[in-house]
This record gives C-alpha cells, structure tokens and sequence, in this order.
C-alpha cells in the first residue's frame, strides 16, 4: 500500500468508530468497524499528502469541495460521529496554515469579510432562510415550531429578556436584514437603530422602513460598531455578531457596548461559543468567515467582568442551532436546482459542509450557543423572577 493511502487507512481508522468504507482512486476498498458502512468515502482521485499531514480536515474539505471525494451517508451524522471519536482528525488543531488564513479584523478587513459572506445575493438567502431573515440560532418552544416560528419566537424571547419598554432607545449590533429592530419598533414600541456592514441588507432594510412607514421609529446605519459614538442607549444587542469581532477586538467590543449604554442599561449577547477557550476553524475561516472566531464562553464572561458590568443571566441554546442549521440545510437541498442557476458545484458543496458541519458541531457539543444578559451597573426595575420572560 503507498504511504498515502497508508496515511489515509490510519486517519480513518482512528477517526471513526461506526462502520465505514474507503474507496481508494486505484480501486482499492478498506472497511472497517462491521459490515454494513454508515459512510462511504470514495476518492475519485489522490489528494495531497502534504496537506493531508498539515492539517488533515482542511485536506479533506478541499478534496470534498473539488469533487476529488464523494461522500455516502449523512455528512452532519459523520462529523457528530468525528466530534464524539477522541482521536479523530477533526481534533487536530490546526497550526502554521490556520495563522495564515485567519484575517485580522481592522475596519477594512471586517468590511471585505462581512460583504464576502453576506453580500452574494439576498436571492440566495432568501431560498433557504426562513420569510424573517434571520440568520441566526431560533428558538424551538416545541419539536412542531416551524424555523419562521421558531426564529419569531427568538426575536421575543431576547426582547423580553432585555425587559425592553416603550420609547426605550435599543440597538441592534449586526442587526441583518432587520427583523429585529422593526419588531421591536411595532410590538414592543421601542425606538429601534440597527447597524450592518452589508450594503444587500440595508439597502432592503431602508426599503421595509419606508414600506411600513416606521422612518421616525427604526434607523438603520452602514457602519462598523467601532464608530459609533456621541450617542447612548437603553439596550444594547448584538445576535450572531460577535462570532466577527476576532480574538484581539473583544475587549473593544465590550468596551463599546459599555461606553453605548445609559447607566441600568441592559444588554445581551448572543453568540457561538466554545467550551472552553476560543478558537477559528481553518476550513471555516478560508471559504465561509473569513476573520471569524469563535469566542470562548469564560471569554465572554471575563469580559463582562472585568468591564464592570453585572452578569444576569447565560443560557445555552446549543440544541436550538443544530436544528435551525439542519433546517436551513433541508430548505437549501430542496433549492438547489435553483441554487445551481447562479453556483457552481465547488460552491454548493462548500456551502454543505458548512451548514452539515456546523449542525454536527452544536449537536456533538464541540461548539456551543449562549445569550449572555448583563447590565451597566445595576437594574432594579427587572422583576423579581424570570416569569416575565414566558408570558
Ligand atoms: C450572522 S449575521 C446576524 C444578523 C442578525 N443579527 C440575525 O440574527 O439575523 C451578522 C451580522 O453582523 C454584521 N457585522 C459583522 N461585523 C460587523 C461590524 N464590525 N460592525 C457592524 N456589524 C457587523 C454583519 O453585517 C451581519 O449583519
């Protein structure tokens, strides 16, 4: 057996312990742990060796990607089962090649990163999110909650959990497409401003505020949350932002919300988190995220500590995630004819592993989702239980 496919059998072997099945590009077939294979991987063609012992999961994505490998099975089931294997490739932290591909994030670069991913088309969006648009973790009240239901329920849960009144003044970091802050204008009567770094999402957030005639309610802005200044508020949010900031602009992220809020201001942050300490993923930070990372939960929280914040609630969704992404990733499979008018298959295949990769990630727990609640200073006025946030 050559020294690459020796290489393979040894990665695999380790990796996995549910049946599985190897197709080498000569014909060659390994199997192993029973007869029946939950997976068959079949290369079509050999792949690098180098790559393949600088960092293994970025090997295989790409040769996945170009076609060079074909996958049989649940790509979400084989990446909970890489997840939940001690010695598992996925594990290997990835060294040299993961510094070159992980921007940094200065105003310029979160610029580029935030149109790289969000400004492909709010056609492409529109045919696997849900009518809201959100593009964050929803919220499941019960296994029969719909993703437009489920991410409704989102929207609700975070805004009664900032306790949010009428005429409060509340801002939306990373605020999307916009859901948010206009709900928050028309149920909650708050006064709502959002900022995005995408030209595709204001541009049809500035349209929605005309055509349900909220412009003296919800103000929306192309900015970077570094330059806001001169002006506070009495809630401070962000869903799904913070995952952008990178390692080194935390502290710069809490110090802003800090500087944003009134005295008693509240704010929340709902974010991807890992378990332990943070970290960005090779694969995702090349093709998806370019400057992502994923914050560590005791990171988030030392940050609020040390600002000078109150911490008042954390709360894991971890669940929630997987089952939003493996909606979005039945929405997405049931489009792809559509998909295929304006992809080309290296795309479509990048995006698959992205949103099967992340289910498997939140369902085998490597990664994880918080809302964390803290306040600037203290708040006395919250009710005494946390009723309030379920009626
Ligand atoms: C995953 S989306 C979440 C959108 C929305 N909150 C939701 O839940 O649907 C992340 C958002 O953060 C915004 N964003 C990323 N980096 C930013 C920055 N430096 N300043 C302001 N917004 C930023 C993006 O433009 C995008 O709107």
């Amino acid at each position: 057996m050559s020294i690459l496919k020796t290489a393979l059998k040894t990665i695999f072997q380790r990796s996995f312990k549910e049946p599985i099945k190897i197709i080498f590009w000569d014909g060659d077939s390994i199997q192993f742990n029973g007869e029946e294979p939950k997976y068959v991987v079949t290369f079509n063609k050999s792949i690098s060796e180098e790559l393949l012992s600088e960092d293994p999961t970025l090997a295989l994505a790409e040769a996945y990607m170009d076609g060079d490998i074909d996958i049989q099975g649940d790509i979400k089931d084989l990446i909970i089962s890489l997840y939940s294997t001690k010695d598992s490739f996925i594990k290997v932290k990835s060294g040299i090649l993961a510094g070159l591909v992980s921007k940094r994030n200065n105003k310029k670069d979160s610029i580029e990163n935030a149109q790289y991913h969000y400004d492909i088309g709010n056609d492409f969006y529109s045919l696997w999110l849900d009518e809201s648009m959100m593009y964050s973790c929803a919220y499941f009240k019960s296994d029969e909650d719909n993703l437009k239901v489920a991410q409704e329920n989102k929207i609700d849960y975070i805004l009664k959990k900032l306790w949010i009144k009428p005429g409060q003044k509340l801002l939306d970091i990373g605020c999307g497409w916009g859901e948010l802050i206009i709900k928050a204008a028309k149920s909650y009567g708050a006064k709502s401003y959002g900022i995005t770094l995408s030209e595709e999402q204001y541009k049809t957030i500035n349209k929605k505020i005309k055509k349900e005639n909220l412009e003296n309610q919800v103000f929306v802005k192309l900015m970077d949350y570094r330059d806001l200044k001169n002006e506070t508020f009495d809630r401070v949010l962000s869903i799904g932002m913070l995952e952008h900031v990178g390692e080194g602009n935390l502290p710069d992220y809490f110090k802003k919300v800090y500087e944003l809020l009134v005295d008693g201001g509240i704010s929340l942050v709902h974010s991807i988190t890992m378990p332990n300490d943070g970290a960005n993923n090779i694969f995702l930070n090349k093709y998806i995220f370019p400057g992502g990372y994923v914050p560590g939960v005791k990171q988030i929280i030392t940050e609020i500590a040390e600002r000078g914040f109150n911490l008042l609630d954390v709360e894991s969704l971890r669940r929630h995630y997987g089952k939003t992404l493996e909606m979005w990733y039945e929405n997405f499979k049931s489009n792809l004819y559509t998909i295929r008018q304006t992809k080309d298959e290296r795309f479509i295949r990048m995006w698959t592993l992205f949103l099967q990769g992340c289910a498997g990630s939140f369902y085998s727990g490597n990664i994880d989702l918080h809302q964390v609640l803290f306040s600037k200073g203290i708040n006395d006025n919250i009710p005494w239980t946390r009723e309030y946030i379920y009626n």
